[in-house]
């Protein structure tokens, strides 16, 4: 059985951090052990972080509603001013209904790209870094192979718009601060891909997925496991920036729907024919990237940090939610 220790060695500025819990599949995450201040508390991201610095033992505080509400960026500056000393914020929390976002830019906004540079400022004057997830909607999708750090950005969605914004907004605010751009996150929780076509797929025989957008689905406590690893190595030469991180592998979302069924394909319930169709034949009121598959060479490169192969760590989410439901029909 794999030790679930964390060891914590006291000393210098910050303490030597050595936790499997919080390194998983990156092996042992060891650097600067810094008090971090969380925001955001239930999310998909959010829950797996809370999860994995609990049993790090890492000093640790959450923000999240009511006493900070990031549709009100001065409400943030408070929280943050008011928190107990830290050393890096990582914000976990976003507007993240990417349709509705079409009909609520401004709250989007506010959430996604105000209150982000609000959350930076508070983070300056404590002479704080800040960790801060994007997302690959940040691209038009029209390139021809994976996206790197340094490809054009032009969002076709008000999503991507206001994410954007975010990232520029606390770039120009904040020098040492690491924007870790994202895709198509699943968990055991929350609301997500993974769940929706389970639920859609024990209602109905046949499923039709748009198998003409690509990405790399990701696992929200992989996540989770590569911000802990980012937080512990800020303070490296050269450390900051923009970086991808992802699932490895590439698929559509018609190729994640049949991965799903397949892995589960011992359930109580028979596996709904997927049909591949085209993005024209499944209109939504946001636009989506054809393409927004990540490049991860510069997080692999700067970090060791290592994405597993986005089936595995499918499986892995898969086996969490039969657990889930086993405890729920025994309860
Ligand atoms: N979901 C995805 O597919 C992708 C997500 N990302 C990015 O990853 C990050 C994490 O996403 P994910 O975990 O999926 O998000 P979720 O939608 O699961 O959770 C959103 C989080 O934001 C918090 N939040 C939303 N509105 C407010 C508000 N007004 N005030 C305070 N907190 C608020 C929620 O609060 P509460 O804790 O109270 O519920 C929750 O913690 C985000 O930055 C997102 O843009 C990037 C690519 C893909
Ligand atoms: C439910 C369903 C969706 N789809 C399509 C619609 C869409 O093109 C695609 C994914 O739909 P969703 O609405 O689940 O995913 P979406 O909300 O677009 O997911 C995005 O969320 C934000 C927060 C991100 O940052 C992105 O990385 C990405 O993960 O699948 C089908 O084709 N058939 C279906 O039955």
């Amino acid at each position: 059985m794999v030790s679930r220790q964390c060891v914590v060695v006291a000393g210098g500025r910050g303490a030597q951090w050595n936790c499997p819990e919080a390194a998983g599949p990156f092996g042992p995450g060891a650097g600067q052990v810094t008090s971090i201040l969380q925001i955001g508390a239930n999310g998909q991201v959010a829950s797996e972080l809370r999860r994995q610095l609990a049993a790090s033992g890492v000093a640790h505080q959450v923000l999240a509603r009511p006493e900070l509400d990031m549709a009100e960026p001065a409400s943030v500056e408070r929280a943050i001013d008011a928190a107990e000393p830290f050393d890096i914020l990582i914000n976990c929390a976003a507007y993240t209904a990417v349709d509705r976002a079409e009909e609520e830019e401004e709250l989007a906004r506010a959430v996604n790209a105000l209150s982000v540079e609000a959350a930076a400022r508070a983070c300056k004057r404590r002479g704080a870094a800040m960790i801060h997830i994007s997302t690959d909607y940040v691209f038009d999708g029209e390139k021809d192979g994976a996206y790197t750090e340094d490809d054009p950005v032009a969002p076709i969605g008000a999503y991507g718009r206001t994410k954007l914004e975010g990232e520029q907004r606390l770039a120009d605010v904040l020098e040492r601060f690491a924007i870790v751009r994202t895709a198509w996150v699943y968990s055991h929780h929350g609301n997500n891909f993974v769940k929706t076509m389970l639920r859609v797929g024990r209602e109905r025989d046949a499923l039709r997925v748009v198998d003409d957008q690509h990405g790399c689905p990701t696992q929200a406590g992989d996540i989770a496991r590569m911000l802990v690893a980012v937080a512990g190595q800020m303070d490296k030469p050269g450390a900051g920036g923009i970086y991808h991180y992802c699932g490895a592998g590439e698929t559509s979302w018609c190729g994640f729907a049949r991965e799903i069924f397949e892995q589960t394909a011992g359930w109580a319930f028979a596996a709904p024919h997927v049909e591949a169709i085209e993005t024209k034949d499944y209109p939504t009121p946001a636009r989506r990237p054809k393409n927004s598959v990540l490049s991860t060479s510069k997080i692999e490169q700067q970090f060791a940090i290592e994405p597993r192969d986005w089936r595995d760590a499918l499986a892995e989410t898969l086996q969490e939610l039969a657990r889930n439901e086993d405890a729920s029909h025994h309860a």
